[in-house]
């Protein structure tokens, strides 16, 4: 099958304002922390290349002059730069990542699965219907964190509603480190709100439930109807899941955008320094607890607990903070006991093939 990746390379320059001036590696989001990783040598014999779509048959890189499609690998997602060794591909070696979204698999074996590598910029999308939940926004905003990239919440459908400053409210609430815009995302509004994050050679995604308005976003900042879209369930406000791959797009001033299918269940996993920093208002609070070991439930001079009770802090936010750490707490350890579990399999796989070749 012929595929038309026009729309993926940057326009020409004459069109492009800024983007004339960036490399055709820096227009694939090329940045100065993966050129220290390589050596002169390396980089001649194995040139980098982006993974800019992961389909099921596998992974679609373009790098300077090239366009290949690698074997699907486990410990590779959309984002990532890896140093293309054409003799054998599957060796190519992942550069280190400026940050990586992962979650815990949806199904009973707790597997981490990688989301998005690389991304610069997290745009949190939800809407001003059912789909606003603060729990939820804390999820990803925790996620975003811990992956080290920027979260920007971004609520749309404000159109949709008569008083869009509840949602707003709620939303800033969820952390005064965080920004927050509310727009119509079908209009020019995505392009003047969102464009001063949305830089030449820098990566940016969108992340949040199915129907939010992800690919409508993303289909306005590319200033092109290449995304497909679908109206949502009336009766649930709920989305269709229109988008199924995970694609790098390129906007005409060189920014790259990721359009990232609705996830219909976000666990996190290894996410305690994420939630720490989301939810730093109540680690400051536990700070001044009387105990170290403080568990802000009946303890005499608990900070917590008394800001509580003057109002400064919401008992719920303090709930939605438990529920997140026994979560990734589970989660981790779980991934910590099958990390230690392959490793004792491992050992006793290469134990007896070792006691086999002994035999021969
Ligand atoms: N009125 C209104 N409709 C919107 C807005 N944003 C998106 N929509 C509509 O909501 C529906 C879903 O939008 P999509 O962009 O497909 O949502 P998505 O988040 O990409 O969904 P998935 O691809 O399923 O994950 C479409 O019919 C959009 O036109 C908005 O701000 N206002
Ligand atoms: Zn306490």
């Amino acid at each position: 099958m012929i595929r038309d990746y026009s729309d993926f390379l940057p326009r020409r320059a004459s069109d492009a304002g800024t983007h004339a001036d960036l490399s055709p590696l820096q227009a694939l989001g090329w940045q100065p922390f993966f050129a220290q990783q390589i050596s002169i040598e390396e980089l001649s014999a194995t040139p980098p290349v982006r993974v800019v779509e992961v389909h099921r048959n596998g992974l679609h890189a373009l790098g300077d002059g090239i366009d290949t499609t690698l074997p699907p690998r486990a410990d590779l997602t959309v984002g990532d730069w890896l140093m293309l060794d054409s003799s054998r591909p599957r060796s190519s070696r992942v550069l280190e990542r400026t940050s990586l979204i992962k979650r815990r698999a949806p199904g009973t074996d707790r597997q981490e699965q990688l989301i998005a590598a690389n991304i610069d910029t997290a745009f949190i999308v939800t809407s001003c219907n059912q789909d606003f939940k603060v729990a939820r926004l804390e999820r990803y905003a925790a996620l975003a964190l811990e992956a080290r990239m920027t979260p920007v919440i971004v609520v749309t459908k404000t159109d949709l509603v008569t008083n869009p400053q509840s949602y707003i409210d709620a939303a800033r609430a969820v952390s005064d480190m965080i920004d927050v815009v509310a727009l119509d995302a079908r209009g020019d509004a995505p392009r003047t709100e969102l464009t001063r994050w949305c830089k030449p050679g820098k990566t940016v995604a969108f992340l949040g439930s199915s129907g939010v308005g992800k690919s409508t976003l993303a289909n306005a900042l590319l200033e092109s109807q290449s995304i497909a879209t679908q109206t949502i369930r009336e009766d649930d406000a709920k989305g269709r899941h229109t988008t199924t791959r995970r694609e790098l797009h390129a906007m005409p001033n060189g920014c790259l955008i990721l359009d990232t299918p609705g996830m219909r269940e976000l666990q996190l996993t290894d996410a305690a320094e994420g939630i720490n920093d989301l939810f730093s208002d109540v680690q400051r609070l536990a700070a001044r607890c009387r105990f170290k070991d403080c568990q802000h439930e009946t303890e005499p001079g608990c900070a917590v607990l008394k800001a509580i009770d003057e109002g400064a802090l919401d008992a719920g936010r303090l709930g939605r903070w438990r529920k997140l750490m026994a979560e990734d707490a589970f989660n981790s350890a779980s991934l910590a006991e099958r990390r230690s579990r392959d490793k004792a399999f491992g050992k006793m796989v290469r134990g007896i093939k070792k006691l086999k070749d002994v035999r021969r």
